[in-house]
């Protein structure tokens, strides 16, 4: 369902001399990366490649600054990718223009954030049915589809609420409905439960899961926490500046971990867990 490869990004820099530096071929990664900074430009991304198949969860694990959100914004090209190819839904993500563009965020890819953005002066299921308002579904026929979305995360009841009257987790919910009711071939979700408390995490995670017994969809799904990857992901894949330090199972990166940034993780895990 999803294709990277060679996917990079430099940000600061025009194009071309970007190019220009990701083009000398004898570079090892940190040569490439001093030489970007060097130039006043910052390597987000370095040849990053990685498959997902239909109905995986795909885990992009790392620390803040390690290049996820870039790695997931180009993927619908919120973040436009200096090199590289990416191939979403049968796409070629990076050959289309504005229409093609506008046409794959639409109906293709729906994506939900940390803080979601949901509009005050509409009710949730006004909320909940914007993607498909989007769309230009009529009225009556979206209203009735937001409705099936938020009765499957667990807030039929709250249609005609305010956002104002939610919690924090609801709201989380609502984004989930909004990005659900479009029904898309993949969902990108940027670290989308992390600023929730513990407790109400876990039952995103846990409503996450249940929402794909019921039905598998195809989820990048990006989080600093081992645990979350751990529980959510089909596979994990762990970033470290920009780059790929190591992609597999979580059973393959617990028992084999790559490198000792990635065994600070897994020790991290272990020590939290020795502690409980
Ligand atoms: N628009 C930008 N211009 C310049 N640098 C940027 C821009 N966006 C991101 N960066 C830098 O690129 C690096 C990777 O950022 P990114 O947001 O992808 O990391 P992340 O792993 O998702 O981190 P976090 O968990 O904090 O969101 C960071 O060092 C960040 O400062």
């Amino acid at each position: 369902m999803i294709e990277v490869s060679n996917l990079t990004k430099v940000y600061g820099l025009p194009a071309d001399a970007a190019t220009a530096l990701l083009a000398r071929p004898d570079d090892d990664p940190g040569t490439r990366r001093a030489a970007v900074s060097a130039a006043g430009g910052f390597l987000g991304a370095d040849d990053v490649g990685f498959r997902v198949a239909e109905g995986e969860i795909f885990a992009v694990m790392g620390l803040s600054g390690s290049g996820k959100s870039t790695v997931l914004r180009m993927l619908n090209r919120l973040v436009e990718p200096t090199a590289g190819t990416i191939r979403v839904a049968g796409h070629d993500v990076r050959a289309l223009d504005d229409a093609g563009l506008r046409r794959l965020r639409n109906h293709s890819i729906g994506m939900v954030f940390q803080h979601f953005a949901l509009f005050h002066h509409r009710s949730v299921r006004e909320n909940a049915a914007y993607g498909l308002r989007v769309r230009g579904m009529p009225k009556a026929e979206r209203l009735a589809r937001a409705d099936e979305a938020l009765a499957r995360v667990g807030l039929a009841d709250r249609g005609d609420a305010a956002p104002a009257q939610l919690s924090g987790g609801q709201r989380q919910r609502v984004g989930l409905a909004r990005a659900l009711a479009t029904e898309p071939d993949v969902l990108l979700m940027d670290e989308p439960f992390s600023a929730l408390d513990p407790l109400i995490r876990r039952e995103m995670q846990e409503l996450l899961l249940s929402l794909q017994a019921e039905r598998r969809r195809t989820i990048v799904f990006v989080t600093h926490d081992l645990v979350e990857a751990l529980r959510l992901g089909t596979r994990i894949m762990i970033m470290r500046d920009g780059r790929v330090i190591q992609s597999g199972t979580g059973a393959e990166i617990l028992g084999d971990p790559a490198d000792d940034y990635v065994a600070a993780f897994v020790a991290d895990l272990r020590g939290n867990e020795a502690a409980a």
